[in-house]
């Protein structure tokens, strides 16, 4: 035990973790195991030190537009086609596997906003140990607001293709359609380890809690348990580099296939098909790509002027958050430091307008209008741009209204 390889202790591992039946004195042994495992897997992609680390010919793509979406698949499913479809950059198409070798960008405009899609090479099985260009093509999908996952639909082999996929992307710190465990975890200095629950949460104990703690060697820490979560959930937590990312399954190639078959695959959650070849369903895929990103479209609007709808403010749900503080942001930080409020006409507001402050929730489609507190001879209006932005914080505002008391 111990020696080897990571990618050798890893299998063992994983061996023994197959040859343990699950009962309940076993558990704390499998707990254990399932957290080396997450510590070997995290070794195993963080580059030693010193090493280059597989960098240098990695696909620096320059993120661009309101969201990023990214192509993983075998090869020859389907990507470059379409990427080469649905946006107007061309992509090299070819029978033969491995003809695209590069991450190639594309732009998708959808209702006002910009889609940056990523064409990239094909994974296959071991991609993530850094077979082919399997690191790379993963870390991109990383950087992505969604993954657009293709799969042959007339291959026979989608679904273990499928699974094959998943397990590479598991393996390197992506979570598909998965929300962050819902679990405060905190390291303190000293006092031990404290565990708590507010819900209920069969899958795991405080028990396995702890082992897990010992076996990251972390002997202080408070942990409040929220939610039911398996003890690789726990592990998560722990690790904190998880990327939760959206994902949307691509049956491609639906012209090859039954009837029946496609209704298989549409009867499934987060799945949809297309064939290229017949155009069949482009809009359902765009609708569903369009559904999975929340993009949140927000049109500012001067006093007194009708809102302008040309050009949204475009906000995501995962990346920068969709308040009224995330807008103001989005246009200048000043807006933020000098908020006083913001009017808010549409779907996020009972009445409209309504007064709401930083924190208030945005729409798709809201119309805003921001105010900004008058300040020396500052205007209160953000967007004319003929009266400068007031240069006072918040604080400063604050301190001067407060009168002194005594
Ligand atoms: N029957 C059928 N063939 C398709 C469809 N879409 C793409 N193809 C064919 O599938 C082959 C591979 O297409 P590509 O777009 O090059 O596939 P890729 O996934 O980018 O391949 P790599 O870059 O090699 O990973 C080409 O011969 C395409 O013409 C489709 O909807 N139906
Ligand atoms: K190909
Ligand atoms: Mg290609």
């Amino acid at each position: 035990m111990g020696g080897g390889t990571i990618l050798e202790r890893i299998k063992e591992i994983e061996l023994e973790i197959g040859r343990t039946q699950k009962n309940k004195a076993t558990t704390t042994h499998l707990g254990s195991l399932r957290a080396k495992l997450c510590k070997l897997r995290r070794e195993l992609l963080e580059p030693a030190p010193g090493a280059s680390g597989g960098g240098g010919d990695g696909f620096e793509v320059s993120r661009s537009g309101d969201a990023r979406v990214a192509l993983i698949g075998f090869p020859s499913v389907g990507k470059s086609t379409i990427l080469s479809e649905f946006t107007t950059t061309k992509s090299e198409v070819a029978s033969y596997e491995f003809t695209t070798l590069t991450c190639i960008p594309g732009v998708l405009t959808h209702r006002g906003c910009k889609v940056q899609v990523l064409d990239l090479p094909g994974i296959i099985e071991g991609a993530s140990q850094g077979k082919g260009r399997g690191r790379q093509v993963i870390a991109v999908a990383k950087s992505a607001d969604m993954v657009l996952m293709v799969l042959d639909a007339s291959s026979g082999k989608s679904e273990e293709q499928r699974r094959l996929l998943e397990h590479e992307l598991e393996v390197c710190g992506l979570r598909l359609n998965k929300t962050p465990p819902n679990v405060t975890y905190k390291r303190k200095a000293t006092g031990g380890i404290s565990v708590s629950f507010t819900a209920k949460a069969p899958s795991i104990t405080e028990k396995d809690i702890c082992d897990v703690l010992h076996e990251y060697r972390v002997h202080n820490a408070d942990v409040l348990v929220r939610e039911d979560l398996t003890v690789d959930e726990f592990c998560d937590v722990i690790e904190a580099n998880r990327h939760y990312v959206k994902c949307l399954y691509v049956y491609n190639k639906i012209d090859h296939t039954s009837i029946e078959e496609v209704e298989r695959i549409c009867s499934q959650p987060h799945c949809t098909v297309l064939s290229t070849y017949m155009k069949l369903n482009y809009d359902g895929l765009v609708d569903k790509v369009w559904e999975y990103l929340q993009l949140v479209r927000v049109y500012t609007k001067k006093r007194g002027q009708p809102p302008d709808l040309t050009d949204p403010l475009v906000l995501t749900a995962g990346r920068h958050g969709t308040t009224v503080e995330s807008a103001c942001l989005q246009l200048h930080k000043s807006l933020v430091d000098n908020h006083d409020y913001t009017f808010v006409w549409g779907a996020s507001v009972k009445h409209s307008p309504q007064r709401c402050g930083l924190s208030h929730s945005l729409c798709d489609e809201d119309v805003v209008q921001i105010m900004v507190r008058k300040v020396a001879s500052a205007a209160a209006d953000p967007f004319n741009k003929s009266t400068a932005a007031p240069t006072q914080s918040r604080q400063q505002i604050k301190k001067a209204k407060k009168p002194l008391k005594s």
